[in-house]
């Protein structure tokens, strides 16, 4: 990490720290202060988001159905496919827990974060201590790409949405496969809802 001055923040991501075993001994030694920001969405949707894009860059890995069951028609949900696991947050939390305390994390809502960017990154800033500089003004909902976008960031003069691999169009999955794992995440959902105080709303 680079050196900072009091009055500034240095901030560092990449999507695998939260699952990541080692991640938070290492980060703890470094620094025990550190504030930790965690982006969640319904795992249930996250798996398919996942799988969608392993399938962009693998077109022949198996089917959704056939990697998240061990036995469908029993409802044995393959935990050990990380698609899945990933989504378990009570799991990652827990074990975050015994390096850091519960006040040094804030969770966004990664569904809020499409519909409401500005309120969703105004929590981000209270949570960092930082003044409201990004608000409603900076950002403009894009019809093309279905999502919020810049506009306009402090690099260029003009507008800028996420890429291409940012936004895709999910693989079509049954209904009753959406519904086996909505029934598998939901008492790891209560659970994690109760650990954050915060109740996502993914039911
Ligand atoms: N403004 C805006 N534009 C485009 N996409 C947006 C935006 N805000 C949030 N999202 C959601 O971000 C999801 C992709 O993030 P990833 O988790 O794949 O990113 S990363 O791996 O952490 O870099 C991506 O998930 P998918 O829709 O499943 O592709 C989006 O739903």
């Amino acid at each position: 990490m680079p050196r900072t001055l009091d009055s500034q923040i240095t901030m560092e991501k990449t999507p695998s720290y939260f699952v990541t075993r080692e991640a938070p001994r290492r980060i703890s030694s470094m620094s025990r202060d550190t504030k930790l920001i965690v982006v969640v969405r319904n795992p249930v949707t996250r798996a398919i988001s996942d799988y969608t894009q392993t399938l962009s860059k693998r077109p022949d890995i198996p089917s959704f159905e056939e990697l998240a069951f061990k036995n469908r028609s029993l409802g044995e949900v393959d935990t050990s496919w990380n698609a899945i696991r990933i989504g378990m947050y009570t799991l990652h939390l827990e074990h975050w827990l015994q390096y850091f305390r519960l006040s040094q994390f804030h969770f966004v809502s990664g569904e809020k974060l499409i519909t409401d960017p500005a309120g969703e990154l105004g929590r981000v800033q209270d949570f960092l201590g930082l003044k409201r500089i990004v608000t409603d003004k900076h950002f403009y909902f894009n019809k093309t790409k279905g999502f919020p976008c810049l506009k306009k960031p402090e690099s260029s003069g003009s507008p800028r949405c996420l890429g291409k691999s940012k936004g895709r169009t999910h693989v079509q999955i049954d209904r009753d496969v959406i519904e086996q794992l909505r029934d598998f995440y939901r008492p790891f959902n209560v659970k994690f809802y109760e650990m954050v105080g915060h109740d996502f709303r993914w039911d």
